[in-house]
């Protein structure tokens, strides 16, 4: 595990670029006791179910979340020899992908606040063959926080991470500053759905298959999580407006999977 460990870089210093120090936000001591609390117990979430996650993920969606995946990744436009960020990276799924879009002269950034999660991604990365893979960084990082220095990226994904984290209006106002002028955020995450029957059929499987399947791994609360954070999501519409109010020209939100999936897209 010590190579798995060094090949994450373990503090916004290591990352590349670092944001004007003059940029950094003054919280009052109020909302960071809150918000704290309340990261620290997803980042304890994510880290409790890094040796499931990908099982699960495949095992609960018949595999189908790799196409939903396929797709944000797809339309996000990354090229070759591009410079990319995946955002709340986990186990590394979207970075994957970006690395085979960039090639080995691009550079896939992958973030994520979870170190179990950058360890299983770093893990995966070692036992992987293709030369591109080599072209990812893992930064544990607060996507809240990035280490990057302004309009440095030439895309940017979010797979199932923007829901989970604690300002989004925040993280939506940081893709924005990283990215360069013209280029794309795609972020892929559960649709929160106005039509009643895909609601309930989403709120049904949560509860009737997800969670009854995650309990046997002892992950009940983690897995119960997941429909209280949709229920708190932002629609596809509300999504839009996030977007344009963080100052991107263009926001599109598109659904996947007969309305359970969502994805946005979002041009700076
Ligand atoms: C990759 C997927 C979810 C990732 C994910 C996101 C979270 O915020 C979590 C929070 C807490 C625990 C786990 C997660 C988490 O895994 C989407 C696919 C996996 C889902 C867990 C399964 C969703 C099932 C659909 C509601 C119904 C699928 C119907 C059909 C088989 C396509
Ligand atoms: C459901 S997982 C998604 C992982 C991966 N993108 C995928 O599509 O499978 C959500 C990830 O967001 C990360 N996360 C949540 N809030 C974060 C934050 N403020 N900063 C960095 N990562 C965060 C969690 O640690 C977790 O790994």
């Amino acid at each position: 595990m010590g190579t798995v460990t060094a090949a994450i870089s373990l503090s916004a210093a290591a990352a590349v670029g670092s944001r004007p120090a003059g940029r950094r936000r003054h919280r009052g001591p109020g909302a960071f006791r809150c918000s704290a609390s309340a990261a620290g117990e997803r980042q304890f979430l994510f880290n409790r179910i890094a040796p499931v996650y990908d099982h699960l993920n495949d095992v609960l969606s018949l595999g189908q979340h790799r196409t939903w995946k396929r797709i944000c990744v797809s339309w996000s436009r990354a090229k070759m020899g591009d410079r990319v960020l995946d955002l709340c990276c986990g186990s590394g799924d979207l970075a994957f992908l970006l690395s085979q879009k960039v090639g080995l002269d691009g550079e896939v950034m992958a973030l994520d606040f979870s170190r179990q999660q950058l360890l299983t991604a770093a893990d995966r990365q070692e036992q992987r063959w293709k030369l591109c893979y080599k072209n990812i960084k893992w930064i544990e990082g607060d996507a809240l926080d990035l280490p990057f220095t302004d309009r440095y990226f030439d895309a940017v994904t979010v797979g199932y991470g923007l829901r989970n984290v604690i300002d989004k209006s925040r993280a939506m106002q940081e893709i924005f500053r990283v990215m360069k002028p013209g280029s794309r955020v795609s972020i892929l995450d559960f649709n929160k759905s106005s039509s009643l029957f895909t609601a309930s059929l989403q709120s049904w499987a949560i509860d009737n298959v997800v969670v009854p399947l995650a309990s046997g791994y002892g992950l009940t609360e983690e897995y119960k999580y997941l429909k209280s954070s949709i229920s708190q999501y932002l629609t596809g519409e509300e999504l839009e407006k996030l977007a344009k109010e963080a100052g991107f020209s263009v926001a599109k939100h598109y659904e996947l999977g007969g309305g359970l999936m969502g994805n946005l897209v979002a041009t700076r």
